[in-house]
């Protein structure tokens, strides 16, 4: 979603598993390719942060979460806009992570 005042509204997945938090090196072929990142993506008109995060996960893990509690929110301005990042603590609740756009987790 997209703002008026030029803000990219995105949601990031803390996803804790055995006391470890995933994260997720972007793709070829992506914006920020090569920078790591928690699993997520822009917020789509109409969707809730917690709507587009389950969409976002299933998408990209082929998995499925619970969403908890907020765990932050920052902003990065970038040269094509300025990303609004609001990152919530995530639990597994179906599937294991699979890869399927990004190089690599750890
Ligand atoms: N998912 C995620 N994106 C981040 C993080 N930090 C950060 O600056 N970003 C930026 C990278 C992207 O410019 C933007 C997320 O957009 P995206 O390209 O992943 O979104 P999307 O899945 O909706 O993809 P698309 O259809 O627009 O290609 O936010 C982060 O920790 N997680």
């Amino acid at each position: 979603m997209e703002a008026r005042n030029g803000i990219i509204d995105v949601v990031g997945a803390a996803i804790v598993s055995d006391d470890r938090i995933l994260c997720a090196q972007r793709g070829e072929g992506r914006t920020l390719a090569g920078y790591w990142e928690f699993p997520g993506g822009k917020i789509e008109t109409h969707e809730t942060a917690c709507q587009a995060l389950h969409r976002e996960i299933e998408e990209e893990l082929r998995c499925e979460v619970a969403v908890g509690r907020r765990l932050c929110t920052s902003e990065y301005a970038y040269d094509f806009g300025t990303v609004r990042l609001t990152t919530f603590v995530c639990r597994l609740t179906s599937g294991t992570p699979r890869r399927t756009e990004h190089a690599a987790f750890r």
